[in-house]
């Protein structure tokens, strides 16, 4: 079948612990990775009341009065932190409509001056009051490090799913207390103003798995497939999304897919769509371009098997060159960001934008 999916597949998790069980999913992980791009994980180890708990914090968060969200822009953040009003994103030139907050993961900034700029990338997020939202960060940060954990053995069983060993994809990510992952709490509101029902314009994620709660039972999340239809995937409860990106499509020669995708509005008049996208990071060290990957000829095949990707309706991705991921990455996050961009690395804010804040920026 030369594979073009009409729906997004639906793994079970559950399958792994037993050895009986195990090929199954490796089998379908490898057809999800290489034709699709993205699928649903089911009976997964994040426990669900951990899950649900975060889910009933949401609304309260976009409640907080605006100068307590104001208080931690990201603006006032090195690391990408902090909070983004509505409207502040473009992509394809068109205007995304949500609105978030950029946490991650417990870390402490490892950057001393003189070290490459690059390592300030990562380090403390900012929280809420916690006053007015009690009990909500220690929430935050045991789902991110549950999920953590989860991506970690899922990068396990995805260098099964291409033949390699197990632990083959290990060199791409540091000791834990040198890593941090990045979690969004985004919020989609009705877009009753405007015609445009773009929540976020179709992108690729940069690095190598994405792994998105759908918080609420709207539908809108859309991914595009091989002959560039938008087939749906919408809110499965219980589930993770998991997709992956341009970094780790790049190191495994384009078998595994980087697949775009779009979130569209909820429509008028309607309750605002919730997600908590996690972007597991890799090594701000790792060079992608000195560590492409050689794989059994039969994995290979598959990819021949799957055929051209045909140009997908998306914007461009920058190149992985020689530089280290975490120089890529800052590139991107000042691309996407420059009023944090101007105040926390002048020399690159000058370098991308000679002419000063543009009056659209791209998310991606
Ligand atoms: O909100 C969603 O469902 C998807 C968000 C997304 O794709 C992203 O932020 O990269
Ligand atoms: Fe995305």
């Amino acid at each position: 079948m030369a594979a073009n999916f009409s729906s997004v597949p639906i793994l079970d998790f559950s399958l792994v612990s037993d050895p009986l069980t195990k090929p199954a999913f490796i089998k379908q992980l490898q057809d999800a990775l290489i034709n699709v791009g993205f699928l649903y994980l089911k009976n997964h180890p994040v426990p669900l009341r951990d899950v649900d708990s975060l889910i009933e914090y949401i609304p309260r968060l976009f409640d907080l009065p605006q100068e307590a969200k104001d208080r931690i822009v990201m603006a006032n953040s090195p690391h990408f932190l902090g909070y983004n009003k509505l409207g502040m994103e473009f992509t394809k030139g068109e205007q995304d409509y949500r609105e978030q907050f950029d946490f991650a993961t417990p870390h402490e900034t490892q950057w001393k001056p003189g070290a490459p700029e690059h390592i300030r990338l990562w380090g403390p997020a900012q929280w809420p009051d916690e006053n007015l939202l009690p009990g909500f960060k220690a929430t935050m940060e045991r789902y991110l490090l549950e999920v953590q954990e989860l991506s970690y053995k899922f990068i396990a069983l995805i260098s099964e799913a291409l033949g390699l060993p197990a632990n083959a994809l290990n060199k791409f990510y540091d000791r834990n207390e040198l890593m941090q992952h990045r979690g969004k709490v985004v919020k989609y509101p009705a877009n009753d103003e405007s015609s445009s029902d773009q929540g976020v314009g179709p992108h690729y994620d940069a690095g190598f798995l994405t792994f998105l709660l759908q918080a609420s039972s709207h539908p809108g999340l859309q991914v595009q497939n091989l002959s560039g239809q938008w087939i749906d995937a919408p809110p499965i409860p219980g589930t993770f999304v998991v997709n992956f990106g341009k970094a780790i499509e790049f190191v495994t020669q384009g078998l595994v897919r980087a697949t775009s995708h779009r979130v569209l509005s909820p429509p008028a008049g309607s309750t605002p769509r919730y997600s908590v996208p996690f972007f597991q990071n890799i090594s701000l060290n790792a060079r992608l371009a000195n560590e492409v990957m050689d794989f059994p000829p039969e994995v290979l095949r598959l990819k021949e098997f799957r055929g051209d990707l045909v140009k997908t309706d998306s914007v461009n991705f920058s190149e992985f060159d020689r530089e280290p991921s975490g120089k890529v990455n800052l590139i991107g996050r000042v691309k996407s960001h420059p009023d944090v961009a101007e105040r926390h690395y002048p020399d690159l804010f000058k370098q991308y934008f000679p002419n000063g804040i543009p009056k659209q920026v791209s998310a991606y």
